[in-house]
């Protein structure tokens, strides 16, 4: 690990250093209570980006994709709101309109209290400084062409800023910040390995101080051994700046362990939101409890041990006509007719924990009355051996190590090793967040496969619901 407390960088200017690290430390009290509206950082309400498909000469709209289709949340400052759900479900849109790095076409942002939904780039430009985006992809989010001193230095450039003793020693306060050497400074992008090159990344969304840091996807494209590190400096960082992060992922395995609450989205929607004890100890929506089993728990004594891991049958449906009703319905065990027809709402069934679902787990059924299952749910999932969650076991374990601060950083992929693979990325996404949409198109991971048994992958018992065809 970097030293960051203390060493060269420790004249760093903290904003508000000492009642911010308080902050960052948040208890499951903290977090389940409502929070005061002072505390609110960012606050999205019925949040919309529809992309309106064309077709003919005249380019007429003939269609939407609902990327993000009515969402509600706020970001309290100082946490760490973790944000997942399969690929296209609209996470990486929702961080690049809550950054304004594209317009909404719905709903409202404010930030600090400040409307900023419709700003124009002029009434967007002090805000810049204040929100930032960290990329998924370290190689092609870094201009091959510019050197890390460029790079890092392009957010005082844009901005028209002159750090105290200059540019140069402010990047390279930066660099060592993140880990890096000042030495660094005059080298190029290639020369940097991925969890390097992602460092870099962090240094330049640092730059400007930022309040709130948007990080899409910032490990999944390292490998195993290299995101538990960026991991644990995010974590330092936050709380030496006193940080507050949404950090988007396509699974658990990252965000349980550094969230301090979690938003689970589904096509386009918040399906569940609580904070992580709640989440992990007693999920509600059985698209959470399905993502969930996808991410083993690493422990020994339950080698062997069957346990369930659900596996939801069928890709995300599409975003341009999403099922009726509740949109998880055509993959979910416990549909029934009311889900078919009536949307449920995101409504708080326990303190701090809100969930859409009409037939929530671990919670009193909300609509008990729709007893007989939809075919489709007979079909919707089923349970697999303990032994095919071991793939992914090696992040969780990894990552774990770091959440209970056993992970010890070696410093050499910090301290300046550099990458003997001289190859450079195509890409030349914008190295400064006034470049919008640095990501224009959905990335390439991989949703969790799909398919199950129904029944026996829920924890409650289904007796009083009735399959039709068992009639
Ligand atoms: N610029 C765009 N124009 C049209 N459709 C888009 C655009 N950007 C994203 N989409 C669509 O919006 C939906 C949500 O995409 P988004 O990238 O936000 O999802 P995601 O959950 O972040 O997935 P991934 O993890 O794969 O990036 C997808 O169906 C995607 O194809």
């Amino acid at each position: 690990m970097p030293p960051l407390a203390g060493g060269p960088h420790a004249d760093l200017d903290r904003r508000d250093c000492a009642e911010a690290v308080s902050e960052t430390k948040k208890t499951d009290a903290d977090v389940t209570t409502a929070p005061d509206e002072r505390d609110i950082l960012l606050r999205v309400e019925g949040l919309q980006k529809h992309f309106p498909i064309r077709k003919g000469v005249l380019q007429r709209q003939v269609g939407a994709v609902k990327a993000v289709d009515g969402i509600d949340f706020e970001v309290r400052k100082g946490e760490t709101l973790g944000v997942v759900g399969e690929s296209g479900c609209g996470k990486s849109t929702m961080g690049r309109v809550i950054t304004r790095l594209q317009e909404p076409t719905g709903g409202s942002i404010h930030f600090e209290g400040q409307d900023i939904t419709r700003l124009n780039a002029a009434g967007m430009r002090p805000l810049r400084r204040d929100i930032q985006m960290i990329f998924q992809d370290p190689y092609g989010s870094l201009n091959p062409r510019h050197t890390i001193g460029g790079i890092v230095s392009a957010p005082f450039r844009l901005q028209g800023v002159e750090p105290e003793g200059g540019v140069k020693r402010e990047v390279q306060r930066l660099l060592e910040l993140v880990g890096l050497s000042p030495e660094h400074y005059n080298r190029y992008p290639h020369e940097f390995s991925g969890g390097q090159r992602q460092r870099i990344g962090i240094a330049r969304a640092l730059a400007l101080k930022p309040k709130l840091v948007v990080a899409d996807e910032p490990v999944s494209a390292l490998d195993v051994s290299i995101q538990a590190q960026v991991v644990n400096l995010m974590d330092d960082l936050q709380e030496e700046l006193g940080l507050t992060y949404v950090i988007i992922a396509h699974d658990l395995s990252v965000v349980r362990h550094v969230s301090d609450r979690i938003a689970v989205m589904y096509l386009g929607k918040i399906v569940e939101l609580a904070d992580r004890t709640s989440l992990y100890e007693a999920p509600m929506h059985p698209y959470t409890k399905a993502l969930m089993s996808a991410v083993p728990v690493p422990d020994p004594k339950r080698r062997g041990a069957k346990s369930e891991r659900i596996l939801l049958r069928g890709d995300v449906p599409s975003p341009i006509s999403p099922p009726s009703g509740c949109r998880f319905h055509t993959r979910c065990w416990k549909a029934t007719e009311i889900c078919k027809t009536t949307e449920p709402q995101l409504v708080e069934l326990r303190p701090g924990q809100r969930v859409a679902c009409h037939h929530p787990e671990n919670f009193a059924d909300q609509a008990p009355q729709d007893t007989v299952l939809l075919s489709v749910a007979k079909e919707a999932a089923e349970l697999v051996a303990e032994e095919v969650r071991a793939e992914s076991a090696k992040t969780s374990a990894a990552v774990a190590a770091v959440a209970a601060g056993s992970a010890e950083e070696t410093g050499a992929e910090a301290a300046g090793k550099t990458a003997d693979t001289a190859e450079k990325p195509e890409a030349e996404v914008a190295a400064d967040v006034e470049a919008t949409g640095a990501k224009t198109g959905p990335g390439a991971k991989t949703a969790p496969a799909a398919p199950l048994k129904t029944g026996e992958a829920t924890t409650e018992p289904e007796t009083e619901r009735q399959d039709p065809t068992d009639k």
